[in-house]
This record gives structure tokens, sequence and C-alpha cells, in this order.
């Protein structure tokens, strides 16, 4: 690979990233049973017709990841692989609520994974927050209980909250109040909204919950009040290609609205949301747009500047990263 442009990655799902042979190792290593005979086998399921049929596969892989150390290796193993593609900043979320239903609980999960993001910088050259996301598909009252499990790390470890998950019949709404705390809590407040979901989803995220950031938020497009909302704020949405083709919320890559996005002056970045199961890391996702749809020099330079502007590291690492960006020369 020719170098990759140095960027930010705003939308990642730890356990999105785990890939059919780590799944394999941690299942020996734990004793776990998975249904699948091989890692052929597996990949060959990741066949999805909708994000239903994909989180159903993502849930029921999860049963391998136990302990701590089960958590670092998860998250290590990402790192290296991001750098690798010329992520300079992560910010990651994670599912405690998918573990929990498992005996799994938060100061394991939370533990493990800063045991990875805490080495990230010196060892991959990648600053890191870690985003917890409430389940939209369970109890509001669930959310609740978890965002107080997670107290001692707030602030700390914990540097903001998230919502994923099934999304049709699950408003952003039904969360009010559990980001109405997590935001006198002083977290950083995103969701999932219009991936799936109506662009009513999209304003409810924005007026009811106060989010800063939209992951997908694709489905935007059907508003033009909306877009008109969003690019007037400069509300960043998440955007993830090789997901959106995988989960069928788009056709093909060179259907990806992602151009009538940027036309529009929304403050776009490209992200791989569940990347061992949806074909591709940052970089691959951010090529694989280039060549599908044509893009230039200048918009790539474009999605990386947003990326690092769009994220919550502080001013002094902002400002480093966008001359890196800046100083990027593509050579193919
Ligand atoms: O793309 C997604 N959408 C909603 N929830 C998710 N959880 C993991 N990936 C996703
Ligand atoms: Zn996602």
């Amino acid at each position: 690979m020719s170098t990759p442009i140095p960027k930010a990655e705003l939308h990642v799902h730890i356990e999105g990233t785990l890939e059919p042979e780590l799944a394999f190792a941690l299942a020996d290593r734990n004793g776990v049973r998975l249904d699948y005979a091989s890692v052929d086998e597996l990949r060959a399921a990741y066949s999805f017709t909708d994000l239903q049929s994909f989180l159903d596969l993502y849930y029921a892989l999860m049963a391998v990841l136990r302990t701590e150390r089960d958590f670092t290796d998860l998250a290590e193993a990402y790192l290296a692989r991001a750098a690798a593609q010329g992520v300079r900043h992560a910010e990651i979320f994670f599912d405690p609520q998918a573990h929990a239903v498992r005996g799994v609980g938060m100061d394991t999960v939370v533990r493990g994974l800063s045991a990875a993001l805490d080495a990230a910088e010196e060892r991959h050259g990648v600053s890191t927050r870690l985003i917890m996301c409430f389940l939209r598909d369970r109890p509001a009252e669930e959310a609740l209980a978890t965002l107080e499990e997670a107290r001692p790390y707030l602030g700390g470890a914990v540097s903001g909250v998230g919502l994923d998950s099934a999304e049709m019949g699950h408003p952003p709404e039904k969360f009010r109040e559990v980001f109405a705390r997590a935001r006198e809590a002083g977290l950083h407040l995103v969701a999932h909204a219009g991936e799936e979901g109506p662009p009513a989803y999209v304003w409810q995220a924005l007026d009811v919950l106060g989010v800063q950031r939209v992951d997908h938020g694709v489905r935007c497009l059907e508003d033009e009040a909306l877009v008109e909302r969003l690019r007037r704020e400069r509300t960043p949405l998440t955007v993830c290609p090789f997901s959106n083709v995988r989960l069928r919320v788009v056709d093909r890559l060179e259907d990806h609205p992602l151009p009538r996005m940027l036309q529009a002056g929304l403050v776009v970045t490209v992200n791989s949301d569940d990347p061992a199961y949806f074909g591709g890391y940052a970089e691959d996702n951010m090529r694989g747009l280039r060549t599908a749809l044509g893009l230039s020099d200048a918009d790539v330079r474009t999605l990386a500047r947003n990326s690092v502007t769009a994220s919550f590291i502080d001013a002094e690492r902002r400002t480093a990263l966008l001359a890196e960006v800046d100083a990027h020369r593509f050579t193919d």
C-alpha cells in the first residue's frame, strides 16, 4: 500500500474488529464452542441482508470475549491494523450491555480495553478515546444502570456515550434521560441515527439528545431542512461506506451518496464501523470510495481534515494532526 493519508477514525465498534482468526484463537483459549467449523466457514456467513442480520452474528461471536486479556488482545489487534492504515487518532465504541449478558462486567471490559489504548500512543503513534454505547433495542432503564456502573470511569477512561444496535422502532428520544445524565457528567455525546432510520431520528438525536456528531446519518439527504441544519451547525457525520453496502443501506459503492453530502457542505468523515465484518479498515474504505466515485486528491484531503476537526482531541494534537494531513503527498 502506498502511504495512507493520516486521519482520525471516529466510528469503529471494537467488537466489530474481531477477525475470524482471533475469534477462533479466543474460543480455544476460553473453551467456548463456536457454531462454525473453520475460519472460512465463519467468513462465509458474512453475507448480510440488513442491520439486524449483521447484529445477530456480531452479538453471537462476542461469546469468545471473556477476560481482560481478551479485550486487550482485541484492541491491540485493531490499533496495529489502524496504524498501518494511517489512523493517528481513534475514537472507539464499545457495547458493555452486550458483554454483561454473559456475566462479563464493566471493569473487565474497560480495564482490558484501556490496557491496549493506554499503550497505543507510544506503541503505534495513535491517540485514543473510548465511547460507551447504549443498546437502543434494550430498555432505557438498562442504559441508566449501565451509565451508573461506568461511573468510576466517566471522564477518565470513558470520554463519551453513544447509541447503537437495531435502529428501527427505537428512536433516540427513548434515551433522553440517560443522555441528559451523561451531559451532566461532562461526557461527549454521539448517536447512530439515519442509518436505517428516518430523518426524524436524526432530528431527535440533535434536539432531544443534543449530540455533537451523528453516526452514519446518510438518510439526512431525504430532508432538505435537516441538511441545512447540519450544514449550518457544522455537525459532523461519521459515514461508513463499506458498512452501508454490506448492510444494504446503499446498493453499490458507486451509488454511495457521499459526494452529494460533500456537495451539500456537510462535514463528512469516512470510517470503518465493523471492519472485520464489512471488508476493510479506514484506508480501505477511503480507497474503495475513491476508486468507485472518482474522488480527487483534494476530496480525500478534505475527508481526512474533517476527521481531525470532528474529533474530540485537544487543540494541540488537532493542530499537529492537521499539519500532517496537509503535508501528505499522494503517490498513486
Ligand atoms: O452499523 C451499526 N449500526 C448500529 N449498531 C451497530 N453496532 C455495531 N455496528 C453497528
Ligand atoms: Zn456503527
